[in-house]
């Protein structure tokens, strides 16, 4: 990408899309396209066809997504299915139409399959049942993966997917119900310490694993990968270390400084039993995560106070 490449960010002001703005800003790219979710609804074909024959972006990324945790997920079945399968959709084929020189998706680490072997591989794709809870998301982001592999195969796009794992960072969702677990146990630990409470509930049983990148590092890995990865597939973009719920919780507590106990609320879903990522692909084109968890959630916490708390 030359530096005067004109950039459409999708989901300009998600976690992602914001993590991925202020990384090309800091390599000093200045040519860039955004537009917000009132300004242009992306499910909306005819509004995303005017806009890219409007603006003709030379490089895509695709941040925008209906997206969320264990329960809005499993919630809102209908939306996650219909409203990302439709964002992409309109998305990577006005792309093709408008001659978009390379397009990044974004998936998941939910593609795969929920009792694959781990570390999840790229090859274990489609290679059993999803996790049920969210299903429709996954099979969403599986469609995405194939319809850049497929606009590659029959018209020659250079549309690249990336498979990030949990994440978490600047400009994250904190809803109570709706958002992913990090978040969502700052948030707890942080209202139980102003407010005296004995102790902090945790959905599921505690036992699942999870792995947890922070934005910035993904929006690194995004702008390394966007300007030397051109292959069909998927390449997987995490850490490569996972950590329990509960050992997740009791980190969340020391950082927020809360002093009381913590409990498992077990009529929450776990979901998948662990989620670690392969990273050897990532690791072998030459790129590696910088910023810790411990460190990452220190970032997150103070952000959620500046924006949340102390604004
Ligand atoms: N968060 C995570 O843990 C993970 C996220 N990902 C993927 O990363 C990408 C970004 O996620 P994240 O930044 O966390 O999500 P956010 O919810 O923070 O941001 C999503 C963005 O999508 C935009 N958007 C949603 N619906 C529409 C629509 N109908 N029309 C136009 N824009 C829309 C929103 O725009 P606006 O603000 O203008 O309303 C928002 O800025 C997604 O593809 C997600 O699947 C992958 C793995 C883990
Ligand atoms: C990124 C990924 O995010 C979703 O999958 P998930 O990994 O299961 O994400 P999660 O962050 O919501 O939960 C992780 C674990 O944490 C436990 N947990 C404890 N206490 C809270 C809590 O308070 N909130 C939440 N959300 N989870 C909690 C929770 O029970 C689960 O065991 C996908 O649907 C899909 O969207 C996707 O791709």
């Amino acid at each position: 990408m030359d530096k005067n490449a004109k950039i459409y960010i999708a989901g300009h002001r998600g976690m992602v899309g914001s993590a991925i703005h202020r990384k090309l800003q800091n390599e000093g790219f200045t040519n860039f396209v955004t537009r917000t979710s009132d300004q242009i609804d992306l499910r909306d074909q005819q509004q995303v066809k005017d806009f890219f024959e409007l603006e003709k972006p030379d490089y895509v990324f695709l941040a925008a997504a209906k997206v969320g945790g264990i329960v809005a997920n499993n919630t809102y079945r209908a939306e996650f299915l219909y409203d990302n399968l439709q964002i992409q959709n309109n998305v990577i084929h006005n792309a093709y139409l408008n001659g978009v020189k390379k397009l990044m998706f974004l998936g998941s680490s939910c593609i795969y399959p929920k009792l694959a072997p781990q570390p999840l591989k790229e090859d274990y794709l489609l290679t059993g049942p999803l996790e049920p809870t969210n299903e429709p998301y996954a099979i969403a982001k599986i469609a995405g993966i194939k319809m850049c592999d497929a606009y590659r195969d029959q018209y020659g796009c250079n549309f690249i997917s990336v498979m990030p794992t949990n994440l978490y960072g600047y400009n994250d969702n904190y809803h109570p119900q709706n958002s992913h677990v990090l978040p969502a146990l700052i948030r707890r630990f942080h209202e139980a310490k102003e407010q005296n409470l004995p102790e902090v509930v945790i959905w599921g049983s505690g036992s699942p694993k999870r792995e947890f990148l922070f934005a910035d590092d993904l929006a690194e890995a995004c702008f390394y990968l966007m300007q030397n990865y051109n292959e069909p597939g998927l390449v997987n973009i995490g850490t490569g270390e996972d950590i329990s719920i509960k050992d997740l919780a009791l980190l969340v507590k020391n950082i927020t400084g809360f002093e009381g106990g913590i409990t498992f609320d077990t009529t929450k879903p776990d979901g998948t039993p662990r989620k670690l990522m392969d990273v050897t692909k990532l690791h072998n084109q030459g790129w590696k995560h910088k910023i810790e968890l411990e460190e990452g959630i220190a970032l997150a916490y103070s952000d959620f106070l500046n924006k949340y708390i102390n604004a």
